[in-house]
């Protein structure tokens, strides 16, 4: 089936057809036309003839282009569902073909960076707020997409392409964004919250991550669920912290993006960052584990931007800093373990 039936406003883009960008792309399918974007020509080709491409299955209504132009021109709704890492590279492939008449909705749980010219960020030891970018700030800067949401929450996409029940929340200042997110999604099986607060709900995607990755080490170390529990329950604390100090809202936190997700991503061994913790706490380096993964794990980036940001806010953020220092300053996950045994948290609930 073509796309030349229908109107611009029926066809829905989806750009990135990793994990995550192809079970959003199928859940549309089921009731909208859909035109997926990928850079190789090779996988293109695939998903138009075969309906398939690097071990995915695509609903046979969705066509695919890699011509960033063609995608604008037919779509009103765009989803972008790639990694951080690849972000701000997408974005201004295509800044030349958004129009401010567009939705722009984004599905990555990363940060980026916006730094001088020749810095990276090994390079910096403090990273100011100003020079961190959720990926609706991306968006912003290189594109004129003005109407830009999030899609966030307990999302694992192995789940998803099973039609096992779940729900997800947008969030976007626009309520028009919302509504069409809601309109496209939601389904018996998908159910779509709103959320006004884009940053909080970006950054709730974001922090999980560190949280699970350190909830996969606990796991690694054979650990219990007390002390999950107790994992969870003083992440979420930190994750309140730093999304306040970032500019997020804390009842954000609370939320399916939040907590919900937080719980979810601890507890799934379909998770890539619980998998990275659980694999470094069977004794892999992060080299080798880095070099056999397929797919991204956001979080790694992330503690490395966090750390820096401590850094420039005067912050305390234990369990961000000590995964840092098993990450990248070779700690032992037992000796961390210790470490924030005997940090004196004293005070149960400190931010109401
Ligand atoms: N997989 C999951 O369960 C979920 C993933 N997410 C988030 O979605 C984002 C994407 O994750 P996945 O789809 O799982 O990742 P993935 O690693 O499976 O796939 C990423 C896709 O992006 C494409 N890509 C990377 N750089 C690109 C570039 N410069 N230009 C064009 N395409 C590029 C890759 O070719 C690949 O198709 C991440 O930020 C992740 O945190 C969010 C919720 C659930
Ligand atoms: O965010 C996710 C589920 O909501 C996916 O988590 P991972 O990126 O750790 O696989």
């Amino acid at each position: 089936m073509g796309l030349k039936n229908f109107s611009k406003d029926a066809v829905v883009g989806v750009v990135g057809v990793g994990s995550f960008g192809t079970v959003i792309a199928n859940m549309l399918a089921e009731k909208n036309q859909v035109l997926v974007y990928a850079r190789k020509e090779e996988v293109v080709q695939e998903i138009n003839q075969f309906h398939r491409a690097q071990n995915r299955e695509f609903n046979p209504s969705i066509r695919a282009t890699h011509d960033p132009e063609k995608l604008c021109n037919s779509c009103h709704t765009i989803f972008f569902m790639v990694p951080s890492s690849g972000f701000q590279e997408v974005a201004r492939r295509f800044s030349p073909f958004l129009q401010p008449y567009h939705l722009v909705i984004h599905g990555t749980k990363g940060l980026c960076l916006d730094l001088p010219e020749g810095k990276d960020l090994d390079s910096l030891k403090s990273i100011n707020r100003r020079r961190i970018l959720t990926m609706s700030e991306v968006l912003q800067k290189e594109t004129v997409a003005v109407r830009v949401g999030c899609l966030a929450g307990p999302n694992i996409s192995k789940e998803l392409g099973l039609s096992q029940p779940a729900a997800t929340v947008i969030a976007s200042k626009f309520n028009e964004v919302i509504l069409e997110g809601q309109r496209l999604l939601r389904s018996e099986k998908f159910q779509v919250y709103g959320n006004s607060d884009i940053i909080g709900v970006e950054l709730s995607g974001v922090l999980k991550n560190i949280i699970a990755i350190a909830a996969g080490a606990l796991a690694g170390l054979g650990l219990g669920e007390n002390a999950k529990g107790l994992l969870i329950s003083r992440g979420m604390v930190e994750m309140v912290h730093l999304s306040k100090a970032l500019g997020g809202s804390v009842k954000s936190i609370f939320g399916l993006a939040g907590v919900g997700d937080l719980v979810t991503t601890c507890n799934s061994v379909n998770s890539r960052n619980f998998t990275v913790g659980y694999r470094l706490a069977k004794g892999e380096k992060l080299s080798e584990i880095l070099a056999d993964m397929e797919e991204v794990a956001e979080g790694i980036n992330t503690i490395k931007i966090i750390k820096g940001f401590l850094e420039s806010a005067d912050l305390r953020a234990p369990i961000t800093e000590n995964l840092y220092r098993v990450l990248f300053e070779e700690l032992e996950i037992e000796e961390a373990l210790q470490f924030l045994m005997k940090y004196p948290f004293n005070v149960d609930v400190d931010f109401v």
